[in-house]
């Protein structure tokens, strides 16, 4: 059966349709029930649907044919569920849904280009049946959350990106495009399930690589215009800082596993610095990161430009900054130091030299951090001896596991608090629930994913028509979402604010973009009558009315 309004998800209001609307639609027969319900009451019952459905791959398939049949009901009942719904279409669940993407049954969403298709980049992107596209997130799915390499399966992240700039930004969903440049596949397995619904073939790397990129660069530029917001996302290593490198004065553009987690790492790491018994100047800690890929690299660069705000130096503040890679200790004079690590490898006398590849716990011990940051992908990496030992220099360590999904965590929050003697200050990229401690004390791990941060960046960005982003914009999000944590939630251990907020959090941190934006004379929108109050009326929110 086609209907017009029932095959069309933004119009289809599924069991809600008033006898009226029936009438003028010529729905009446084809929808039940005979009593209209509410979105209220179908929001409850979808809720009450998710309970009863077994596992998590379940659950994402059947939020994403509640996307596709009904959007207003999708976003309303994440809106009013952000902290239930969140793990189930966003980390970790998406992490696994991209590992078995062609084997589910996911409605289509999203436009995949191939390499195959280099010459008509823009003939496909014509094929998207959306005018007016704001923001488009794109990745070419090489590292996909520490999942490595999926191929044409990451469009999970994409789709999660962007439906969290509709559910926590307010963005309309139809300006919003999640894109997957298919460049190719090198993990076999993934390329072997002969579901496989990408390129059988390895990456293009090199010259085709860039081609490919600046034609749907210039493609993307010419069919939704200067101000249409690219997103980066998930790209590898050795692609993600050079293509931001490239891109980031020419377009309106941001990578958010660089600058997003940058922002949300300093963001948890600004609100420690309240907690009783950490030093309150960043300028007395010494941050050690585990993993120095686009995330570590992204943070570090983000304290320094914050340190550098206090008047530091930033040859000094470059050394309050050190990273373990996969080949240990990263110093002066090791080898295989890559250009953009190259600012963070410091003299070191040559028996700290030795211990640098020995283990972290070595290395915690020479260099003795005051923040521990694993964006490393290596699960309990944070061991037991390495944790007791942060316990051991400080009275209340940072330990930040980052790495998502849920699988890949540098270490538990129970670890965390179980080896720290409960001192612990933790926050991780995906969820861990409440831990309660021996005491009786309840602790709430904060959630240190860059979900607070991209959607109100995109936001400001849209609102502004900023024609670029710069790195003080993130800086000035990472304050913003600082300021709003609360001292209750500082209490309980939480670094972040509550993550129901999402969209007031958004439009605090959308104004503080445009504020950026306007300092800078990068707006081309006039944004000097937006407050929080007014951009926070303005934002997509279907089940408001309901509130
Ligand atoms: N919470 C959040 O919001 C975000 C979390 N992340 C997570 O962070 C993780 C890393 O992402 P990203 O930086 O983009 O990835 P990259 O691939 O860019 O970097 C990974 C880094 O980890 C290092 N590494 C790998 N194995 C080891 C090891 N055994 N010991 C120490 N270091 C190791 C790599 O070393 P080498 O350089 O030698 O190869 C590299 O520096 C992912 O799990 C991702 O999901 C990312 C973005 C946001
Ligand atoms: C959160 C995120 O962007 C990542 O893990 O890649
Ligand atoms: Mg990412």
């Amino acid at each position: 059966m086609s209907h017009p309004v029932l095959s069309s998800a933004r119009a289809n209001r599924t069991r809600r349709f008033s006898h009226a609307e029936r009438e003028k639609n010529n729905l009446t027969g084809l929808v039940h029930p005979a009593h209209p319900r509410t979105l209220q009451h179908e929001i409850h019952r979808l809720i009450t649907a998710l309970q009863g459905l077994p596992d998590s791959l379940s659950r994402y398939q059947f939020l994403m044919h509640v996307l596709a049949n009904d959007e207003q009901l999708f976003f309303a009942a994440v809106q009013n569920n952000v902290r239930k719904l969140l793990p189930m279409i966003y980390t970790p669940t998406v992490g696994e849904a991209c590992q078995k993407y062609s084997d589910l049954h996911i409605p289509l969403r999203g436009l995949w280009i191939g390499i195959d298709q280099r010459g008509r980049v823009d003939q496909v992107l014509a094929n998207w049946p959306e005018t007016d596209v704001r923001a488009i997130v794109v990745s070419d799915c090489e590292r996909i959350l520490g999942l490595g390499d999926l191929g044409a399966n990451g469009m999970g992240i994409p789709v999660g990106k962007l439906l969290l700039y509709s559910a926590c930004g307010g963005i309309r969903p139809e300006h919003c495009l999640p894109i997957v440049l298919d460049v190719g596949c090198n993990t076999r397995s993934v390329r072997e399930n002969e579901n496989y619904i990408g390129l059988d073939r390895d990456r293009v790397t090199g010259d085709e690589y860039d081609d490919f990129m600046e034609e749907f660069i210039n493609a993307a530029v010419k069919r939704f215009g200067k101000s249409c917001l690219i997103q980066f996302e998930d790209f590898g290593n050795s692609n993600a800082l050079r293509l931001l490198k490239k891109y980031r004065n020419k377009l309106c553009c941001f990578n958010d596993d660089i600058q997003g987690t940058a922002a949300v790492g300093l963001a948890g790491i600004l609100t420690a610095l309240r907690v009783d018994g950490v030093a309150s100047s960043l300028e007395d800690h010494r941050f050690l990161f585990l993993g120095a890929g686009s995330a570590g690299i992204g943070i570090a660069r983000l304290i320094v430009l914050a340190l550098q705000r206090e008047g530091i130096e930033e040859e000094e503040a470059l050394k309050k900054c050190w990273f373990v890679d996969s080949r240990g200790l990263v110093y002066n004079g090791r080898e295989n130091v890559s250009e953009a690590k190259r600012d963070f490898a410091h003299d070191v006398s040559p028996s700290v030299a030795q211990v640098g590849n020995s283990g972290l716990l070595q290395v915690v011990k020479a260099i003795k951090p005051t923040a521990l940051v694993g964006v490393s992908t290596i699960a309990g990496s944070f061991t037991e001896d390495v944790i007791h030992e942060m316990a051991e220099i400080n009275e209340r360590p940072i330990i930040f596991a980052l790495s998502n999904p849920t699988s890949k965590s540098e270490c538990t929050a129970e670890e965390a608090y179980k080896y720290s003697d409960s001192r612990a200050i933790f926050a991780s990229g995906s969820p861990f629930p409440s831990v309660k401690l021996g005491d009786g004390r309840t602790m709430v791990p904060g959630q240190g994913n860059n979900a607070y941060i991209f959607p109100g960046v995109g936001l400001g960005v849209l609102l502004s028509q900023t024609t670029s982003v710069p790195e003080s914009m993130l800086l000035a999000a990472a304050d913003t979402l600082s300021t709003l944590v609360e001292v209750e939630q500082i209490d309980a251990g939480c670094m972040y604010p509550d993550l129901s907020s999402l969209l007031d959090i958004s439009a605090a941190i959308a104004k503080a973009v445009c504020e950026e934006a306007q300092r800078l004379g990068l707006n081309q929108a006039d944004v000097s009558g937006l407050d929080v109050n007014k951009i926070r009326q303005g934002m997509y929110e279907p089940g408001r009315l309901m509130n």
